[in-house]
């Protein structure tokens, strides 16, 4: 499945793109007037091969939750039961992902591909990822109908999908965190989310996080990926404190130089010092990327997986769009590595899918000036 989803990823189509740079060249506005919305516009243009595009609409947040076996290395002050508990409170609908989402109107998909406590909910609950459920509210497992919670279950525009590929990765400063059939396990997971939302009719994916710990590995993932020093790497995460970021800092370092990760293999990189939802995010895009549809990227560990999603296939880099610029160092050095510029910076270091949320009417109005504003010709307004 990796390696077909890899081989449906090409370029974008300049003829659609010419279509959009001339269109945007004759609407009743200077031109470049709307600055990052029109490369935008006929980026997204050339990943549909059509001009104008589909609005991406509507909005699907996956979000791939897993724990971290260098956890145990004192990387970061919360204990690992929170990626669990956390999963509970995107459910119930009261973390911060939910309440952009709802704000987006965008639905939620929160995927088990690695935790290592129990989860708060009864898995039975749960749809699973081959289940070909619906985003929530179209009918998934988990959705209510009302906006509402609902009695044993969440509220409508919510789902959990139980893919778990194992409790957690092993601690990457010992020993391998993933074997390479549980990386692809976990990329494969996020290939088929991808397949299941966009079946239901997303016409935007955005990607989330969850898992206590997962800035390191994300650190780790962008010096070997990017060829940057782990110190450019690695930031705070949950706001760490001086002596946890030095030991932080250390443990980047060790991972890289007990694996000496190999950029030019991509799985052998994720399963050396990976996490589970990186590698599932990383499986996400390019399942986005394969049928041609955007993919707006949240922060670090979104665009560390971008990183594997690049390395996997080059062209993959056409369908993402940066949702925002996190202010771990890491996403600024992942960024320049693929070439994206973030849309928004606000200071963001949550994840979820927080940042890429805020980001989604900025592209949905790059999308809706080609669809709905008038021609200098069709308005009778004279040009300069
Ligand atoms: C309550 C809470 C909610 C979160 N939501 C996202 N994260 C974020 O912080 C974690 C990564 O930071 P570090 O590597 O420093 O542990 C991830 O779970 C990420 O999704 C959270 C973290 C916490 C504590
Ligand atoms: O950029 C992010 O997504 C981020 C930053 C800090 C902690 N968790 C996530």
């Amino acid at each position: 499945m990796l390696e077909s989803t890899v081989a449906a990823i090409g370029p974008l189509d300049e003829p659609a793109m010419a279509a959009a740079r001339d269109l945007q060249g004759r609407l009743t506005k200077p031109a470049g007037s709307l600055g990052a919305l029109e490369p935008l516009s006929v980026r997204l243009a050339g990943l549909a091969g059509s001009c104008p595009p589909p609005l991406p609409e509507p909005a699907a947040v996956a979000i791939f939750a897993g724990d971290h076996g260098v956890h145990a290395q004192g990387v970061t002050p919360w204990p690992q039961e929170v990626t669990a508990q956390m999963i509970g409170n995107f459910l119930a609908g009261g973390a911060v992902v939910n309440a952009f989402a709802r704000q987006a109107g965008a639905s939620v998909t929160v995927v088990d591909v690695g935790v290592a406590t129990p989860l708060p909910v009864d898995p039975s609950d749960a749809g699973s990822a081959a289940d070909g459920g619906a985003p929530a509210g179209d009918g998934g497992a988990l959705a209510g109908d009302g906006g509402a919670p609902v009695p044993g279950g969440a509220p409508a525009g919510l789902r959990l999908v139980a893919a778990n590929v194992r409790a957690g990765t092993r601690d990457m400063t010992v020993t391998a965190a993933l074997t390479r059939d549980e990386a692809r396990a976990a990329v494969e997971t996020g290939i088929r989310v991808a397949g299941e939302l966009i079946d239901a009719g997303a016409g935007i994916l955005l990607t989330g996080d969850m898992g206590i710990g997962n800035t390191t590995p994300a650190a780790a993932l962008i010096a070997a990926f990017a060829g940057v020093d782990p110190a450019e790497a690695t930031g705070r995460g949950t706001g760490v404190d001086d002596e946890t970021y030095r030991r932080k800092l250390g443990v980047v370092r060790a991972a890289l130089d007990r694996h000496a990760p190999d950029p030019a293999d991509p799985l052998g990189v994720l399963a050396a010092v990976g996490g589970l939802e990186h590698a599932a995010l990383a499986g996400l895009i390019l399942g986005a990327a394969a049928r041609r549809v955007p993919v707006l990227l949240d922060g670090v560990i979104a665009v560390s997986a971008a990183l594997a999603a690049a390395a996997f296939a080059p062209d993959a880099v056409g369908a993402m769009v940066a949702g925002h610029r996190s202010a771990e160092p890491g996403a600024t050095a992942a960024l320049r590595h693929l070439g994206l510029d973030p849309l928004i910076d606000l200071g963001l270091r949550l994840g979820e899918g927080t940042g890429a949320l805020l980001a989604l009417p900025v592209v949905t109005g790059a999308v809706r000036v080609l669809h709905e504003v008038a021609t200098f010709d069709s308005a009778g307004v004279a040009e300069k």
